[in-house]
Formats: structure tokens, sequence, C-alpha cells
């Protein structure tokens, strides 16, 4: 999808939501048990719950590899069930030499080999150019740099000194010379909204993929406050907050109601920053 098409998207919705599948086949509505796949079951019915609502998935690799072959399949499956409308992402984390990142863009962005055809990976940038180039090779789809995470560890080297600044600007600097902000976004948490500032001087035009809102605590106003641009420049994930909101029946409702909340309180922001 292009930045183009995602701007549409999000002038459209007046969201710039991004549901997170995280789904672990241990935390989800019994009743769902009795299906084939309750993994996919799960997720079909999130996103027909939201897909109004969001303009980006993104279903966490980890939750699906974790499972083995069937954990695999559902990842597919729902990849393929995400409309071609609204971005998929696959937060993947990957970050290897650059023969390893090919097979992995290959694994994730190239659907005739693999059966999935993600718009954008989520990808760690440690090892630097060669190992984040392979991805660039696929026209159309986005690399999504880790720069700040939302962890509690991102004291523990992403706020070291460097030449360049911290390593989180010296990602964010570097990143730049090797791809326009209609290929590269990156990952700041929600949990550092005052570090955004500071972080749209080196990204001033690239979108910042933001977890951490609902269950870790951070808070969707004080990021806009600070990381909101003219052409939005956000997409806010929530995985926990939404797809756990109930674990009922009516789990797909509660997810729908939750992403509502954030949808207007959404609204409100691309308002105040003139966006719509
Ligand atoms: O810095 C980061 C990078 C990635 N994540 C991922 O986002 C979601 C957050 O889930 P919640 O349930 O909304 O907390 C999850 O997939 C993480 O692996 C992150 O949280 N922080």
């Amino acid at each position: 999808m292009s930045r183009s098409s995602l701007i549409a998207q999000i002038k459209e919705k007046k969201s710039f939501l991004c549901v997170g599948l995280d789904t672990d086949i241990t935390k989800i509505p019994e009743f769902l048990k009795e299906y084939p796949d309750p993994v996919f079951e799960f997720n079909k019915r999130i996103i027909d719950a939201t897909a109004d609502l969001c303009v980006a998935y993104k279903p966490n690799a980890a939750f699906y590899e974790s499972r083995g072959v069937k954990g695999l399949q559902s990842l597919i499956d729902t990849y393929k069930y995400i409309p071609k409308n609204i971005l998929s992402i696959i937060d993947a984390k990957r970050g290897d030499i650059g023969n390893t990142s090919d097979m992995y863009a290959r694994a994730f962005f190239d659907e005739e080999a693999s059966g999935m055809g993600f718009d954008a990976i989520t990808v760690t940038p440690y090892m630097g150019n060669d190992s984040v180039t392979p991805y660039l090779k696929f026209e159309g789809k986005w690399i999504i740099l880790l720069a700040l995470t939302s962890s509690v560890g991102s004291k523990d080297f992403q706020y070291l000194g460097t030449p360049e600044g911290t390593l989180y600007e010296a990602v964010i600097k570097k990143a730049n010379t090797w791809a326009g902000a209609d290929r590269l976004m990156f990952v700041v948490g929600a949990t550092k909204s005052t570090e955004f500032t500071d972080i749209r001087k080196y990204a001033p035009d690239n979108f910042l993929l933001v977890p951490g809102v609902g269950a870790q605590g951070g808070s969707l106003e004080e990021v806009c406050k600070y990381g909101i641009t003219k052409e939005c420049g956000l997409l806010v994930n929530s995985s926990r907050g939404i797809i756990y909101a109930s674990n009922g029946e009516d789990f797909a409702e509660a997810a729908r109601a939750e992403a509502l909340k954030l949808q207007q309180q959404m609204q409100a922001e691309l308002e105040k920053a003139g966006v719509i």
C-alpha cells in the first residue's frame, strides 16, 4: 500500500488505529475451540468487527510461530483475510545478514512463495544496512525499523551516546539515508511520548508505528501532542486492550467498543491537528 493510499484511508476513516492480532490460543473464548482453527476464527471475527475503524492490522509473528505448522497456517489465513485496502503489518522484528534477510523478506512479502504478502514488516536495525536493504527489493513494501521501543529495557542500549546522538537518533538519521518516508517507518513506543519532539526533528515525514497504549499504559493524547503531523504520520497500535476486551461470546462486540473509543479519540486529534 502506498503512502498516499494510507493517508487517504486515515482521512476517510478518521482513524490511525492499528489493531494488533497477538492471538494467544490460551486467552480466546472457550466456545471457539470447537472450530477447526480457533485462532483464525477469532481473528476473522475481530477483523469483521473492527475493519471500518482501523487502517492497519498487525499480527505478531511470535503468537503464530509458537504453535508450529498450525500457527503458520493461522497466520497465512489471517493475512489472506485482512482486507486489501487495510495495511497489513507483520510484527516479526527480523534482522540478519543479507542472504538471510532475503529469505525473511521472501517469507513475509512474496505471496507466491510463502502464501503471505504483507505490506510491511518490523525489522531490527542492529545489524545495519545489509540486513535492512533486502526488504526494499520488494517494490511497494514497507520496512518498520525499531527506533525507540516501549519496553523498560529500551534504556539499556537505545539512549546510549554515539557521535550521531543517542543510539535511537543515530538509527533514524542513518536509516533515512537508505530509503524515503514512502518506504520507511519507525517504531516508537507510546510510553516515550516526550521523546517524540526530538524524533520528529530527524523523522519529520516518516510514519511512526506506536505500540504501548492500553495494556502498557501509554497515552494517545500525549503521543499526538508531540508526534502528529499534517499528514498524521502515526499508526497507533493496541493489541490486548482491544482483542481481549472480553473473553465471552461477546468478545467481538467488546473489541469493537474498545476500537471505537480509540477511533473517536483519534478523530478528535486529527481535527485538532488540522489533518481532517
Ligand atoms: O516497542 C515495541 C515494539 C513492539 N511492540 C509490540 O506491539 C504490541 C503491543 O501489544 P499491547 O498488547 O497493545 O501492549 C505487541 O505485539 C508487542 O510485541 C511493543 O509493544 N513495543
